[in-house]
């Protein structure tokens, strides 16, 4: 992949780096956070030690998936960062349908094709020296499916042949367009401007559902989108709950 070509492509006031191989995008940008001085994407063609949410890795084979960083600085507290992942899934969503894949999004961190998950978010921040929250954006997406993959995983995930079919400049070019778009107006606006598109993407609106910690069932219900801080809705047997964090599972049978 070429970064100049991303760059201008984009039309992003975004530094574009294109790496060979690394351990993991996410990483590398942490560990530069405190002497960035503008957005960085960072791009891989190949990580060894992609890490994923909750500790899980993120394993990708060479030619098979994007997998890239964006650092971009915010000047609000870390408690209104709770939204971010899903303005970048939104991001996502809307610069995939665009290159004429249709998605949802499943909350709090994934972009699902058919049902299955394309791309993965995982976003770790970092106080910038000066004050602000450098926040590192790294996104996952299955390009085309290795044959063991999700045999190795344990479970289904989706590939989309069409991207795979893509320039992977200008598919990068494309997403980067998006995400620095909307991560102005998350700067700008916050998660309230997001809500409804992200609502209109959600994969499971009225399904019922189990929230999970560790495997651990926490909460059941049925899921009734998300709020303008990003929380998940969930109507339970006491009534309306919001959920902050966990894992979202389809409840397949009735307890
Ligand atoms: O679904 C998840 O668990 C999130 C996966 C995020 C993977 C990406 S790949 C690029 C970036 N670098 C990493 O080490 N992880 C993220």
């Amino acid at each position: 992949m070429n970064a100049a070509a991303i760059e201008q492509r984009s039309r992003a006031q975004v530094a574009v780096e294109v790496v060979g191989q690394t351990g993991s995008t996410n990483a590398d940008l942490l560990a530069r956070a405190s002497t960035l001085e503008g957005p960085v994407l960072l791009v891989a063609e190949h990580q060894t030690a992609g890490r994923g949410r909750a500790g899980r890795s993120w394993l990708s084979a060479p030619g098979d998936s994007l997998t890239f960083s964006l650092a971009w600085k915010f000047d609000l507290p870390l408690q209104q960062l709770a939204g971010l992942p899903l303005a970048v899934g939104v991001a996502l969503a809307d610069a995939l349908s665009a290159c004429g894949v249709q998605v949802q999004l499943k909350w709090p961190n994934d972009v699902l094709k058919d049902g299955s998950k394309l791309a993965g978010v995982l976003i770790e921040t970092q106080a910038a020296p000066g004050g602000g929250i450098w926040a590192v954006i790294g996104i996952g997406m299955n390009l085309r499916m290795p044959d063991d993959l999700e045999e190795r995983i344990g479970r289904t995930v989706a590939a989309a042949p069409w991207l795979a079919r893509m320039d992977r400049d200008d598919l990068m070019a494309a997403l980067l367009a998006s995400l620095a778009a909307a991560l102005g107006e998350f700067r700008q606006a916050g998660f309230g401007a997001f809500s409804a598109r992200w609502n209109r993407l959600h994969a499971w609106p009225g399904r019922r559902v189990s929230i999970l910690d560790n495997g651990a069932v926490l909460h059941d219900g049925i899921a009734a989108g998300v709020d303008d801080s990003g929380r998940l809705l969930l109507d339970g047997a006491e009534g309306r709950i919001t959920v902050l964090a966990g894992d979202v599972s389809l409840r397949t049978r009735e307890h």
